[in-house]
């Protein structure tokens, strides 16, 4: 016996991490938990472990145009996320493809910085993504410091995570901004501010202590695209997604030696 199914099609355009914690590979994941389909569109090949990025391989953009391309004409798609688009080249290529499919459920993670403060991109991506896609986004999710490099404003505080939200929506025009507490110390740590144009919300779920948080961004970002994919709202898919995004630190896992993933399947671990 068989059955077949019609399920929601997310996509998501992100570069591989090979450690399998963050990038499509953590998006896939996100997805499928959400019983949404992933579909792909690989930027760039890291080779990366729980302890850092060793070595990234662009992929051309005619490569990453093509991925998209194929996957619209066919499969269809209801939400879109973007992750490390790596150069300005991919980058301004995945926007004339936002452009064209006219695509609107768009989550843009603007990966520049990782949470440890490392610069993931040069100047000319950081211009591309402020100029071509971040006013495309339906949402966009910077950590505290892609947020000061949007804003031009210090973070250490709520109040400025607001300012920084609302300077940020003003100057370069997403839909919404939703600021991320991950890199934010104390008590602050896992709060999110989220500005929708009129009001400034604050997200807080339980703060989760742990060690091991390679790929909250990416799968927070993949978590609100499969519920946008599954019909939910902006606002329903942003409380759904962070909720995900804990119960998976919660079942973090201990691997390798440095920063572990987390535990995309938790469903299948709770008794
Ligand atoms: N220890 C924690 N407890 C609870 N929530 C957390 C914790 N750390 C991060 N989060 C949440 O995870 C989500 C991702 O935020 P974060 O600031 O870590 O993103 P990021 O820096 O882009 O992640 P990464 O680069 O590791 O993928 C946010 O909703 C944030 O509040
Ligand atoms: C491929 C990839 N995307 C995003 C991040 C940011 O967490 C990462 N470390 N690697």
């Amino acid at each position: 016996m068989s059955s077949t199914l019609t399920v929601p099609v997310a996509l998501t355009i992100a570069g591989s991490d090979s450690g399998g914690g963050a990038g499509i590979q953590a998006d896939l994941r996100t997805f499928a938990f959400h019983r949404v389909h992933g579909t792909s569109a690989v930027t760039c090949v890291t080779a990366q472990n729980t302890l850092g990025v060793k070595r990234v391989d662009a992929l051309p953009k005619e490569a990453v145009v093509a991925q998209i391309q194929t996957v619209f004409e066919d499969i269809g798609v209801q939400a879109v996320k973007t992750g490390m688009l790596l150069n300005q080249e991919i980058i301004t290529a995945v926007a004339e493809q936002v452009e064209a499919l006219q695509i609107d459920n768009l989550v843009v993670d603007p990966v520049m910085v990782s949470r440890t403060g490392a610069q993931l991109i040069d100047d000319d991506a950081v211009n591309a993504l402020r100029r071509t896609l971040i006013p495309k986004a339906a949402i966009i999710t910077p950590n505290r410091y892609e947020a000061q490099i949007l804003s031009g404003l210090e973070i250490h505080s709520l109040d400025d995570m607001r300012a920084a939200a609302q300077m940020i929506y003003r100057n370069l025009g997403p839909k919404t901004v939703l600021i991320k507490g991950g890199g934010m110390q104390g008590s602050l740590r896992g709060v999110d501010i989220w500005f929708d144009g009129q009001k400034l919300e604050t997200l807080t779920t339980k703060q989760v202590d742990t060690k091991n948080t390679h790929g909250t961004g990416c799968t927070l970002s993949a978590a609100i695209a499969a519920n946008l994919a599954l019909g939910n709202n902006l606002a329903t898919s942003l409380r759904q997604a962070k909720q995900y995004v804990t119960n998976a630190l919660l079942y973090s896992l201990d691997i390798g030696k440095g920063q572990g993933p987390l535990g995309h399947f938790f469903p299948l671990l709770e008794n």
